[in-house]
């Protein structure tokens, strides 16, 4: 099995804070998901999508799937993720976060290749962020458990693995402001957002 190749887009969500679904957003007329996709596809071999409305991407040339333990959150889409990807780890996405860093994402390969962990996250105080992270196929089972367990936390499992943490001040170097792990949640995100590459265009 090769060590890297395969990435995940999660898209399976809610999005009851967005009020609209969030898989479908677009901006400046190019919808997010092809954004991320275009990005990572220079890095990744293999693209998957998970969502819960495959019906909206038989255009796609990805591999489509949904969740087989339903209802359970970003993890259930980890689950299905790693169990359809082929290589051992897997780089995640969330399908809201616009800013793919590709330095990063190279940098999080670099720290675990040969290694043998279950997972690659950046830490900020507390805090982990769950996405713009790797998760390795060994830890299926873990992630299968913990659900049927009824657990949702990605955060308790992965206290219970052999996680690798990546320090906040490491990452910033990489993003100073942290946009790498900016997520789309509200309008209100959306409006920001827009606003930061408003500015961004008008120098
Ligand atoms: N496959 C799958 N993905 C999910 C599920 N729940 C959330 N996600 C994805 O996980 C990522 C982060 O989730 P959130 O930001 O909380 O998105 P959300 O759950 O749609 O939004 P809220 O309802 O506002 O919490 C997004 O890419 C979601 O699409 C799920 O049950 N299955
Ligand atoms: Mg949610």
């Amino acid at each position: 099995m090769k060590e890297f190749g395969s990435a995940v887009i999660l898209a399976g969500g809610k999005s009851s804070r967005m009020k609209f679904d969030k898989q479908f957003l677009e901006i400046g007329k190019i919808r997010l998901i092809d954004n991320i996709i275009n990005q990572l596809k220079w890095e990744f071999e293999e693209i998957i999508i998970v969502t819960n409305k495959p019906e909206y991407y038989l255009e796609f040339s990805q591999k489509v799937v949904s969740d087989e333990i339903k209802q359970k959150g970003p993890l259930s889409g980890i689950h299905i993720g790693l169990k359809e990807s082929s290589s051992k780890y897997v780089y995640f996405v969330a399908c809201d976060m616009p800013i793919i860093n590709i330095n990063y994402v190279k940098y999080m390969k670099y720290k675990i290749k040969d290694k043998n962990v279950s997972a690659c996250v950046t830490k900020s105080s507390d805090w982990v962020e769950p996405f713009n992270a790797f998760y390795s196929r060994d830890i299926i089972n873990d992630v299968e458990n913990h659900l049927l367990e009824g657990k949702r936390s990605v955060f308790s499992l992965l206290k219970k693995l052999n996680t690798f943490y990546i320090e906040e001040r490491c990452a910033r170097k990489f993003s100073p402001n942290w946009d790498m792990f900016f997520n789309l949640n509200t309008k209100e995100d959306l409006i920001n957002y827009l606003k930061l590459i408003g500015n961004e265009l008008n120098g």
